[in-house]
């Protein structure tokens, strides 16, 4: 299958933007958003998209045949082997071509074991462009870049899980960020950062050259499960066109 997405060879960061319906995703489609990314906000940091309409934005996507890339999220779910390679299998066999998958902190206060999850996955990865997932709010090891480089992972961003607990920038220091943003796009990973991003964190994380910033939150009227606003949405669009190199 053909990836619409290419590492942009520009400094300038890509937009990905979150929707949550298909009505949302011709808004996002006419935007101009280099990745529309299929989720279900209700249900979570990742939360995922029914099967049906999930299977309907892949064939419009393709109908559309534009540069436009597709992501979907494959749901909140626990760090398990089985559980995430079952609902990663579910996403891929809708066709979308980018499967974004969480990688949560066990909570029972556990070490994070990714070796198990990424050995069940590494067969899909031959077959899908999967993108971890990890949480800047769980204190996440970033050292990990190049365990899901090794395993055969398309890309690496980071997200925030709770999305009442602050942004990207308060959980994690730029410094620490550009550090993951550098050994991503060293390791080949199409590199992105989200977590309750505002026009404001634009600027200091675009300097950092991720290959793309993510949004929901902030392209919504109240709040990242109430609907998209265009006029947001245009706002964060203009602006992260008008970002050059630092
Ligand atoms: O993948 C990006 C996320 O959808 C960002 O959502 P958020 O801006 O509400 O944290």
């Amino acid at each position: 299958m053909t990836l619409h997405v290419t590492l942009s060879p520009t400094p300038r960061p890509g937009l990905l933007a979150s929707v949550a319906t298909l009505a949302e995703m011709e808004v996002a489609l006419s935007a101009g958003a280099d990745i529309v990314d299929l989720k279900n906000p209700a249900e979570g940091a990742l939360g995922a998209w029914a099967e049906a309409p999930l299977k309907a934005a892949v064939a419009r996507w393709r109908a559309a045949a534009c540069v436009t890339g597709l992501s979907a999220t494959v749901g909140d779910q626990p760090l398990d082997a089985t559980i995430i390679l079952a609902a990663a299998r579910r996403t891929a066999a809708t066709g979308v071509p980018l499967v974004k998958i969480g990688f949560p902190l066990p909570t029972d206060g556990a070490a994070q074991a990714l070796d198990p999850v990424l050995d069940a996955l590494r067969p899909l990865a031959r077959e899908t462009r999967l993108i971890a997932v990890l949480f800047a709010d769980q204190d996440p090891d970033l050292s990990a870049v190049s365990q899901f480089a090794e395993a055969g992972f398309h890309g690496v961003m980071l997200d925030t899980a709770d999305k009442a607990a602050g942004g990207l920038l308060a959980h994690l220091a730029v410094q620490r960020l550009a550090g993951f943003v550098t050994a991503a796009r060293a390791a080949g990973l199409l590199t992105g950062l989200a977590g309750s991003l505002k026009l404001e964190d634009i600027a200091p994380l675009a300097a950092l050259q991720p290959h793309y910033l993510g949004f929901r939150g902030a392209l919504c009227a109240t709040g990242r499960t109430s609907s998209l606003d265009p006029a947001r949405l245009a706002r964060v669009r203009e602006d992260l066109k008008g970002r050059v190199a630092a």
